[in-house]
């Protein structure tokens, strides 16, 4: 398996990660974030793509499997945030490393919880924080992506994997069931049969199974997989961000709703979209033949 330091080389040449804010150390494996603001010990993040508009985060717990412990999540949610309320940034990745994206949430500061304690902690609200991001986010994962982490993925809004990735719903092992969306946003993804014995078993499913699936929408070897991702951003960050933002709440009420109320919805959308600078932009650069200007207006 390649390095993250290979493949951050090959971006490097490509010039799709941008120089001035990250940069590879000769001497270890792991990106170097310079960018990394400090009050962040689970995460880290940097700006790529040529034009310097796509956040990345990357999960970086590495003797835990980052595993996703409440701060690693607090830490998520802020990064999360921050890029969504940065007008310079058009999409967002959240990754892992070459071993694994995650092994989920952190069984061991959930192990002496009570029903009570779990109940106060209240703990799905960052991930409702962070599903309710406006810009898209895609999860690029290689290796494990188990139980928190394939809810985790499942709450982006597309997912590349790796072709060495493996997927599972792993909780019935410890007791347990998949409490961050695996019993809910599962089927709706891969229909109820598959789900149910993903959930069932905790068996893992592979790449290409996911893929099948309709879990997963593409499949590339592990050292393209984050070149192809922000490929994947920057190509969003084309388009106007207000627009893409419609578009994104659109798709994700078909998640939510009756095919009814979700055609209504999304014709009160198609609509809004009239209101727009950058509809009347895109379409006025199509008759006029030339490229759109967007202005996020
Ligand atoms: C939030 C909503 C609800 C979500 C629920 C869940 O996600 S439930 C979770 C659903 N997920 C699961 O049930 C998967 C649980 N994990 C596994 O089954 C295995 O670790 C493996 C098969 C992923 C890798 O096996 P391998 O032999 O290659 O590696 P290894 O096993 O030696 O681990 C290396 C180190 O990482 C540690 N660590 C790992 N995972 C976790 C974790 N989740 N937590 C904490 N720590 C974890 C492990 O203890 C060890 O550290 P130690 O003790 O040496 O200091």
């Amino acid at each position: 398996m390649a390095s993250v330091a290979a493949i951050t080389r090959r971006l490097l040449t490509k010039n799709v990660i941008n120089t001035g804010r990250i940069a590879v150390s000769s001497n270890t494996s792991f990106i170097k974030f310079y960018s990394t603001a400090p009050e962040y010990e689970n995460i880290k993040i940097d700006v790529v793509g040529a034009k310097k508009n796509v956040g990345l985060i990357q999960l970086n717990r590495p003797k835990a499997l980052n595993a996703l412990c409440n701060a690693l999540f607090k830490e998520l949610r802020k990064a999360v945030k921050d890029f969504d309320a940065d007008d310079k940034i058009a999409a967002i990745i959240i990754t892992g490393n070459e071993k694994g994206f995650t092994a989920g949430a952190d069984i061991k500061e959930m192990q002496n919880h009570t029903y009570s304690s779990i109940t106060k902690a209240g703990f799905s609200q960052e991930w409702e924080d962070v599903s309710n991001c406006g810009k898209p986010i895609i999860a690029a994962v290689n290796g494990i992506v188990l139980g928190g982490g394939c809810e985790l993925v499942m709450l982006c809004d597309i997912i590349y994997a790796g072709e060495k990735a493996k997927f599972g719903q792993p909780e019935i092992n410890i007791g347990t069931i998949p409490g961050a969306g695996g019993t809910q946003r599962l089927p709706r993804y891969v229909g109820k049969s598959k789900a149910m014995e993903m959930v069932l078993t905790g068996n893992f499913i592979d790449a290409h199974e996911a893929e099948k699936m309709g879990l997963v929408s593409r499949v590339f070897p592990v050292e393209t997989l984050l070149e192809e991702t922000i490929k994947l951003a920057e190509r969003i960050g084309t388009h106007s961000p207000l627009i893409v933002k419609m578009a994104k709440q659109s798709v994700n009420k078909a998640y939510e709703t009756t095919l009814k109320s979700g055609l209504q919805y999304e014709k009160s959308i198609f609509y809004g979209t009239f209101a727009t600078e950058d509809r009347k932009e895109g379409m006025t650069a199509f008759v006029e033949k030339r490229a759109p200007t967007f202005k996020n207006n």
